[in-house]
């Protein structure tokens, strides 16, 4: 497959926090998945892959585009659609123009045009409706999808979510999926996300971040198997899991070092995320 956005060395302190520690990858059409527990730098490279932020090392480039360069940064942000963790909204704006103003800051200059396509942006995110009600009268959940649809306005081939479905219920958070993968054919879209679900569903490649460095990169069926023969059952908690809870049937379901002979399941997705967090921790607390 084809690389759309590479990455190699990416580095960016904040005083004494080092938010990303030599952070390379590759990204290719279709959806990643950006896992890592808080703190772990995710929103930080969303930022610089969305050129909001110049790192202090390392470089990458963006559809043949280089932010490196003024030029380049020119170019790869007419490609860009960036929908941050927390957009800021006018509150007395109406959805319609809320969009409308993203999408000439994103240079869509022809005003037919670009209302056409504020409709059709509108009408993506099922918002056609309230297209003229002011951003304060709309849910939480309406406001998320608003600043989607201005992260899809001008057709962006590089699609940058952080946390969208935060706030979503969860018809909303089905209706986005089908959005983003329909996205993801032929773009490339990076979701940044603490729903494993959300990544299990909907996602070709995951990327595992912790501590600001890259712990996994591979498929979804991947990870998953990083926990084969990890989790099993048992009728009392296991002082050897690294994770064990009371499941609806009365018996508990464990995670990591399982006795001999142990009745083992099917891991899950998340199942696997846990152990590369564990195995990640491990390594930093080593001597
Ligand atoms: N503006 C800032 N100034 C100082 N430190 C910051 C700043 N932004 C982030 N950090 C620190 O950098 C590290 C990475 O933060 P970042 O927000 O990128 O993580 P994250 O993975 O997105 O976290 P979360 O899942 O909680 O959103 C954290 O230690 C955070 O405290």
């Amino acid at each position: 497959m084809t690389t759309t956005v590479s990455a190699t060395g990416l580095t960016l302190r904040y005083g004494g926090t080092r938010a990303l520690d030599d952070v390379s990858l590759q990204l290719t059409r279709g959806v990643t998945g950006l896992l890592g527990p808080n703190g772990a730098g995710k929103t930080t490279l969303l930022r610089v892959l969305a050129t909001v932020l110049p790192p202090d090392r390392g470089e990458f480039t963006v559809l043949g585009h280089d932010p490196g360069t003024a030029g380049g940064r020119r170019s790869a942000r007419r490609t860009i659609g960036y929908l941050p963790q927390s957009p800021g909204f006018h509150p007395d704006f109406t959805a319609f123009e809320f969009v409308d103003y993203v999408a000439i800051l994103k240079e869509l200059t022809d005003r037919g045009a670009r209302h056409r396509e504020v409709r059709r942006v509108l009408e993506e995110v099922g918002l056609g409706e309230v297209r003229g009600r002011r951003m304060k009268r709309l849910s939480g959940g309406m406001r998320q999808r608003v600043a989607l649809a201005a992260a899809l306005a001008g057709d962006p081939g590089f699609l940058v979510l952080d946390e969208p479905t935060v706030g979503l219920d969860p018809e909303q958070r089905m209706r986005f999926r089908e959005l983003v993968a329909r996205r993801g054919e032929g773009r490339t879209v990076l979701l940044s996300t603490h729903q494993t679900e959300d990544v299990a569903m909907l996602c070709h490649r995951v990327v595992v971040l912790a501590e600001g460095r890259v712990r996994f990169e591979g498929t979804p069926a991947e990870l998953t198997a990083r926990a084969a023969g990890r989790v099993w059952r048992s009728t009392e908690r296991d002082p050897g899991a690294r994770a064990g809870w009371r499941t609806g049937t009365g018996d508990f379901r464990n995670v990591g070092h399982p006795p001999e002979g142990a009745d083992l399941l099917e891991p899950t997705l998340e199942d696997g995320y846990l152990l590369v967090l564990d195995a990640s921790r491990a390594e930093v607390t080593a001597p």
